[in-house]
């Protein structure tokens, strides 16, 4: 069974994302947004380290690797962190659309099991922007990039202002993600236009 409920149904008068003129070339890697991101960061012991990589259009494939750190049941991904790695996969697009937003809304099948050592092949695409809302879609395969399809997320983001971070962020750790003297790594981790 598979099938997305009306909230992730586009409106009728929404149009087509639109590629910002100074978004990654497609094949760029996009690395991490933060370092701290339990999705993509490289300072996070247990986390995805998820790679994702700029494609055609508003397109992004990623790779994640599952590791005994992300069992849910013995030798299988947790669907939890199976929604994370759609999760990031899905929020990485809108570096593209260079649009800061966040997930409103994640909807998943899980179509198949995924076992420790697996890698996920992801790709991800906009579908639609209404106003502040972006339409997306996700499919992760595994033994390959056009392997058998394991899980698919559809998702809602919603375009916030960067305020919405340094508002509702620890401070401690929004102080340290302001003052740290790269602007790019600065801006990416709010997902800020440079
Ligand atoms: C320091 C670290 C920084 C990291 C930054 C990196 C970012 C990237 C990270 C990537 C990591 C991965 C990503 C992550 O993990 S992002 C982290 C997980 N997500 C969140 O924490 C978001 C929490 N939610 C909110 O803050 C608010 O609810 C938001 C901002 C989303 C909306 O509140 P706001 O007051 O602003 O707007 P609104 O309520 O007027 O709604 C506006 C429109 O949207 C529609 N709507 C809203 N919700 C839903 C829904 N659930 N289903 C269907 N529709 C929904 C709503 O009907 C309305 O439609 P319309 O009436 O206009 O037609």
């Amino acid at each position: 069974m598979t099938g997305t409920s009306a909230a992730l149904t586009p409106p009728a008068d929404a149009i087509p994302p639109v590629r910002h003129p100074e978004a990654p070339a497609p094949g760029e890697l996009l690395g991490a947004h933060y370092e701290h991101c339990f999705g993509c960061g490289g300072g996070q012991p247990h986390g995805l380290h998820l790679a994702a990589r700029a494609g055609e259009g508003v397109t992004v494939t990623a790779e994640f690797t599952v590791t005994p750190d992300h069992q849910g049941a013995p030798g299988l991904a947790h669907g939890g962190v199976l929604a994370t790695a759609l999760d990031e996969t899905l929020g990485s697009l809108n570096w593209l659309l260079r649009v800061i937003a966040v997930t409103g809304r994640l909807e998943t099948d899980y179509v198949r099991p995924v076992p420790v050592g697996t890698v996920l092949h992801l790709e991800a695409e906009v579908t639609a922007v209404s106003g502040r809302k972006i339409y997306s879609t996700a499919t992760g395969r595994i033994g390959g990039p056009d392997g058998p399809v394991a899980v698919r997320g559809y998702a809602l983001f919603i375009e916030v202002k960067v305020d919405h971070f340094i508002d509702n962020g620890r401070p401690e750790e929004i102080q340290a993600a302001m003052s740290d003297p790269d602007q790019v790594r600065r801006a990416r981790a709010f997902e800020v236009n440079p």
